[in-house]
């Protein structure tokens, strides 16, 4: 080689180690963003130079020295990609890396953690498998066979839904937060009877089945105080949530894709029924994913259509989110409609959501949940599901729209308001349920609507003992009230407080447990779950 090509390549040479020091310096101070460009800069010229050695004078030693460090910073660069959340990048770089060396330590490494967060289980679990065989693993073989328990762990509860919260809350919640996987269960989105698509049971399901886990594209916690700071903590936190999914829907397509999926609640019954494949993380693949646009005034539709509030009627809050006020964007769970007849209810458990039966589920029957509390009276869920923005066309508001313009029903209703003692109330509403031939499930429905009377009378000795027989006993009511709108904690106070009084039999407790069962799901078993109902009697100031 002449003395000034030489020369001419001890410069870039020199450049490139420059800005291999630099990013590695930048990698371990934890700039990613900076790293990112630093090592951009190197990978360029090292490709650079890898084909112009390639071209011009072919050495096996320098190209192989070229390929190795391309390897190392493409790695690097997918790690600081990672810490970005740019995981379609990031994955991008590590597969570009194991192309050149398909047993790359570190390209594995960073593919499984990446894998692992976007919740492809035995994907991930063939990363770490395969970086156990390289002489690097020795020095972290305790981080890679935790890595590898965790996929197998996680793998299993994503194919059987073998979940159990018990441990954790027998603990009092203390720790982080359980390892969770992503799961769907026996359900289908289908097109909907109430209003576009919704999600239905695929076969008979009893009370507590879980049905889906959910991991939130997004979630946005804060601590509400004053009344005054309330509205504009909410709106910052609203913004900062905005902010978090188009960012996460930027960086991702497969988000994007998800997202764009989702109702902007109009025109609903135009709306097409996703495969549900696309929500099985295992069977995409992110970097195949439709680049489809979603404006911001769109992404602003879907936000107000589908995030959930964590804290509301049908859902617990358990562990450690449950002193914030936390709104989130659960994608597959947002495909649930509303009905005031619901038959699931939702756990939320750090950024995952866990939906499960709350009564016994017919298979072909849609799943939904409360988006409001439906232990109300026909008007004011009326104005409740129009603040939310539609007209609810359930079962329960379609049968109780021909008692709305009943006289009797509004003087019921009246004299409830007016104060008129709620056990006279109640004993009128039984009987003109039976001059109006309501029957089986219809009476829970008549029954919820009146909760806050029967509530009242049962939880008042001196009404109890005023009415006796003329009251229906409170485990029919409970029964009809519960079979009608699944559980709630409310019904099941009830049921306990009324269990105060006297001894509680053992049927009346495994009716207890049936209905802790609807309202906190099989993933906490009999122990964990009494606790939790005890707190709940404890925690119920009023019905
Ligand atoms: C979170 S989305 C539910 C899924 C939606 N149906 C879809 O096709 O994507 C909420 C929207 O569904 C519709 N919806 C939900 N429950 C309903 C009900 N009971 N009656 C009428 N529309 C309902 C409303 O348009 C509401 O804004």
């Amino acid at each position: 080689m002449r003395e000034e090509d030489q020369q001419q390549l001890s410069s870039p040479e020199k450049l490139m180690q420059e800005l291999r020091l630099k990013a590695n310096e930048l990698l371990l101070r934890e700039e990613w963003q900076e790293s990112v460009q630093v090592y951009t800069q190197f990978i360029d010229l090292c490709q650079e130079q890898s084909s112009n050695t390639n071209q011009h004078y072919p050495n096996t030693d320098q190209i192989n020295k070229l390929q190795k460090s391309l390897c190392l910073a493409l790695s690097n660069r997918a790690e600081a990609r990672s810490r970005l959340k740019d995981f379609t990048e990031a994955l991008e770089d590590c597969d570009q890396a194991l192309k050149i060396d398909s047993t790359h330590f570190k390209a594995l490494l960073c593919k499984g953690k990446i894998l692992l967060c976007l919740n492809r289980y035995s994907m991930a679990l063939d990363c770490f498998k395969t970086a156990l065989l390289d002489p690097q693993a020795n020095g972290n073989l305790e981080t890679l066979n935790g890595y590898v328990e965790k996929c197998k762990k996680l793998e299993f509860q994503s194919r059987t839904g073998a979940f159990d919260l018990s441990d954790w809350v027998l603990n009092g919640f203390r720790g982080s937060f359980p390892e969770l996987a992503e799961y769907i269960g026996p359900v289908e989105i289908k097109q909907s009877q109430l209003s576009g698509r919704g999600l239905f049971a695929a076969k008979n399901i009893d009370a507590g089945t879980l049905l889906l886990v959910n991991k939130a594209i997004a979630t946005e916690r804060g601590i509400l105080s004053s009344e005054d700071s309330n509205e504009n903590a909410q709106l910052m936190m609203w913004k900062n949530f905005i902010d978090e999914i188009v960012e996460s829907t930027k960086k991702c397509r497969r988000i994007q894709h998800l997202v764009s999926t989702l109702s902007t609640g109009e025109e609903e019954e135009n709306l097409g029924v996703p495969e549900m494949s696309l929500f099985r993380q295992e069977a995409e693949e992110i970097s195949s994913k439709s680049n489809e646009e979603l404006d911001m005034v769109r992404m602003m539709s879907i936000l107000d259509v589908n995030s959930l509030v964590e804290d509301s009627v049908s859902a617990s809050v358990l562990g450690k989110n449950k002193d914030y006020y936390g709104v989130g964007l659960w994608v597959l769970a947002s495909f649930i409609n509303h009905s005031c007849h619901p038959n699931a209810r939702r756990l939320h458990v750090g950024d995952y959501v866990l939906v499960h039966a709350s009564r016994d589920v017919k298979a072909g029957e849609e799943i939904t949940f409360a988006y409001f509390d439906v232990l109300l009276p026909m008007e004011k869920r009326r104005e409740m599901s129009n603040t939310w923005g539609f007209h609810c066309h359930c079962k329960r508001c379609k049968f109780e729209e021909q008692f709305c313009s009943k006289q009797e029903m509004k003087e019921i209703e009246m004299g409830i308001e007016r104060g008129l003692e709620v056990g006279g109330a109640i004993f009128r509403l039984e009987e003109g349920m039976k001059r109006w031939m309501v029957r089986g499930k219809e009476k829970g429905y008549l029954r919820a609507s009146f909760w806050p009377s029967y509530c009242e009378a049962y939880g008042s000795e001196k009404l109890v003992k005023r009415w006796g027989r003329r009251l229906p006993a409170v485990d029919v009511v409970v029964d009809s009230v519960a079979e009608a709108t699944g559980s709630d904690e409310r019904v099941v106070k009830v049921l306990l407080m009324g269990g105060l009084r006297r001894t509680a039999n053992v049927v009346e407790m495994e009716r207890v447990m049936k209905l802790g069962r609807g309202i906190y799901g099989k993933v906490v078993k009999k122990q964990a779950m009494k606790s939790l109902l005890q707190h709940e009697v404890h925690e119920l100031s009023g019905c």
